[in-house]
C-alpha cells in the first residue's frame, strides 16, 4: 500500500551522497522512495538505482524508478512511476509482472486517473498543488481534484508539486495518501528530521 512520506530523489552525480541522503530520510520515517534521473546516464542511473534498492530493502521500504520501465526491471526495483511519455500500464504490468507497483502521473486529470485505476495501475499522482522549483513547468492541479478523486477512485492517491511542511497538511486532510516531495525533503539541513515531519502528519491524520 501506497502512504506517507513518498521521497523522490533529487539528481546528483554524487552518489555517495545521494545514499547518505536517502538514508536520513529513511531513517525519518519515507515509505516509499522513487530514484528520479533524467540524466539519461545509463551507467549512473544502473549504478545508483541498484545501490538505492539495495538501502531500501535494509528498510523495508519499496524503491519505486521513474520514467524507465527498462532500468525498473533490470535492477529489480519494486515498481515504476510512469508519465504521459513513459509507456503503458498494460505493458509495464506484462513486463514487470503482478507482485510489482504501478504508479501514473494524472497531471490535473481525474478523467486519467480513472482510466490508469482500469488498466491495473497501482496508484495515481496528481499535481503539481504548488508552484515547484524543482518543475517549474509542470501543470497545476486544484486541491478539490483532491477531494473528487478520493471519492471516485479506489487507489491511493499521491500529491506532489512545491510540496512543503506548511502546505501538506491540506493536501492530506483533502484526500492525499501520499505526498511526494523532493526540493522541501532534501535542501533541509537535517533530511531525516523533515523526514520525520512529513512522516508525522499521516500519524496526526490517523489519531483525528
Ligand atoms: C509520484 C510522482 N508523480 C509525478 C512525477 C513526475 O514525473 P516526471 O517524470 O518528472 O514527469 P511525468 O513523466 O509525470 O510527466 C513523479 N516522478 N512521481
Ligand atoms: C516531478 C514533479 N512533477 C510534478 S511537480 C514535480 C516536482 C516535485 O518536486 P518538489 O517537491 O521539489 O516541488
Ligand atoms: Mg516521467
Amino acid at each position: 500500500m501506497i502512504g506517507g512520506l513518498y521521497a523522490i530523489t533529487r539528481e546528483t552525480d554524487d552518489s555517495a551522497r545521494l545514499l547518505s541522503e536517502v538514508e536520513a530520510a529513511l531513517r525519518g520515517g519515507a515509505a516509499v522512495v522513487q530514484y528520479r534521473d533524467k540524466s539519461g546516464d545509463v551507467a549512473r542511473q544502473h549504478e545508483q538505482a541498484s545501490e538505492l534498492l539495495a538501502l531500501c530493502r535494509r528498510h523495508r521500504v519499496p524503491l519505486i524508478i521513474n520514467d524507465s520501465l527498462r532500468l525498473a526491471d533490470l535492477v529489480g526495483a519494486d515498481g515504476v512511476h510512469l508519465g504521459s511519455d513513459d509507456g503503458g500500464v498494460r505493458e509495464a504490468r506484462i513486463v514487470l509482472g503482478a507482485d510489482k507497483i504501478i504508479g501514473v502521473s494524472c497531471y490535473q486529470s481525474l478523467d486519467l486517473a480513472v482510466a490508469a485505476q482500469a488498466a491495473g495501475a497501482d496508484y495515481v499522482a496528481f499535481g503539481s498543488f504548488f508552484a515547484s522549483a524543482t518543475k517549474p513547468s509542470a501543470p497545476r492541479a486544484d486541491i478539490t481534484l483532491l477531494q473528487h478523486a478520493s471519492r471516485v477512485l479506489h487507489l491511493p492517491i499521491v500529491a506532489i508539486g512545491g510540496i512543503t511542511p506548511d502546505n501538506a497538511e491540506s493536501l492530506i486532510e483533502t484526500g492525499a495518501d501520499a505526498i511526494a516531495v523532493i526540493n522541501a525533503l532534501f535542501e533541509a539541513a537535517d533530511i531525516e528530521a523533515r523526514a520525520r515531519c512529513f512522516a508525522d502528519f499521516f500519524i496526526a491524520e490517523t489519531e483525528d
